[in-house]
């Protein structure tokens, strides 16, 4: 691996030949030596490809099925991800950013299989996900653990080092960026982890829960971000805060019990909501009209 350009010699992380193995990192930075490979330009031109569950099943345990036989298409632009405890919309997300293989069917964006070997890494190239949990990276700065992300999905690491700022600025992070990432409180760990998920410019962005914790000034600032990128990224947000949906998504998917109970737009999904229910009530009453609830 060659060095980074001088502007990053500075840092530590940088000025590792093999941060890899000089950092332990999440579930998903275990896999880097298989994911790292360069991006290419062409890679980002086209960006509206579907993400695909066909005929997909899964269980973390024999003869207890999540997910059975589902087949899904995800719209491009903001899709939100809606569904009670234990539905199965971390196992889906985890499916889609290739972290977890169905044990039949399959998972495509586009042309692209998340399972066969010769696809993998350019499909986890394309897609960017924010886990329910993202933990610090030992010893690693805010913006360090950040570039190390986007150098993981295949930037060069001076490119990785440029984008963290801006990725950081995005999140408003930019004022804790040289604070070690086991200092941020949960609401700080989830802005960066979503900074993470985007510094790599991925076609398709899953974010599950990207709003728990974060105050109103910050969920606030992940509206206008969505916003401003969701033009030339397709999001999928896993969430169960039905307030401001109208202004962030384009498309409502409910999923219950590994199926999905509904798909359409915002406006179809409001119109399930009996007649009559105040505007402010019409997602919440929408959505337990389409649920059975907990398994
Ligand atoms: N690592 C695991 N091992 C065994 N079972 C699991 C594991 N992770 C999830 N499950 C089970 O799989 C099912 C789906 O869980 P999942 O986390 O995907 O649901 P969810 O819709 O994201 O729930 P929540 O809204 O509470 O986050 C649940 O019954 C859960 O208990």
């Amino acid at each position: 691996m060659t060095r980074p350009a001088t502007s990053c010699s500075s840092s530590a992380w940088l000025s590792s030949t093999d941060p890899v193995g000089r950092v332990p990192g999440p579930e998903w930075w275990d896999q880097a030596p298989c994911l790292r490979s360069p991006l290419s330009r062409a890679d980002h031109l086209d960006k509206a490809v579907p993400l695909r569950f066909t005929d997909c099943s899964f269980a973390y345990r024999a003869g207890v099925p999540v997910l059975d036989c589902l087949t899904l298409e995800f719209p491009s632009g903001c899709t939100v991800l809606l569904g009670p405890n234990g539905a199965g919309k971390s196992t889906l997300l985890s499916l889609g950013a290739s972290v977890l293989a169905p044990a039949s069917g399959r998972v495509q964006l586009g042309e692209l299989s998340s399972t066969e070997r010769r696809h993998r890494s350019e499909y986890r190239r394309r897609v960017g996900w924010l886990p329910q949990h993202i933990k610090p990276v030992p010893s690693l700065t805010v913006r360090e653990q950040a570039a190390y992300a986007g150098w993981l999905k295949g930037l060069s690491k001076s490119e990785a080092w440029e984008r963290s700022a801006k990725a950081l600025d995005r999140v408003r992070l930019t004022e804790l960026a040289k604070r070690r990432s086991h200092e941020l409180s949960g609401g700080q760990m989830r802005r960066l982890g979503i900074a993470q998920s985007l510094i790599h410019d991925a076609q398709v962005v899953l974010l599950d829960e990207p709003t728990a914790g974060l105050d109103p000034v910050q969920r606030g600032v992940f509206r206008e971000l969505v916003g401003e990128l969701s033009e030339s990224v397709s999001f999928v947000v896993s969430t169960h805060q039905t307030e401001d949906l109208a202004d962030i998504y384009g498309s409502v998917i409910v999923f219950d019990r590994g199926q999905v109970a509904f798909q359409g737009s915002v406006p179809d999904f409001f119109a399930q909501a009996p007649e009559g229910i105040a505007v402010e009530r019409r997602a919440e009453s929408a959505y337990r009209g389409l649920v059975r609830g907990e398994v």
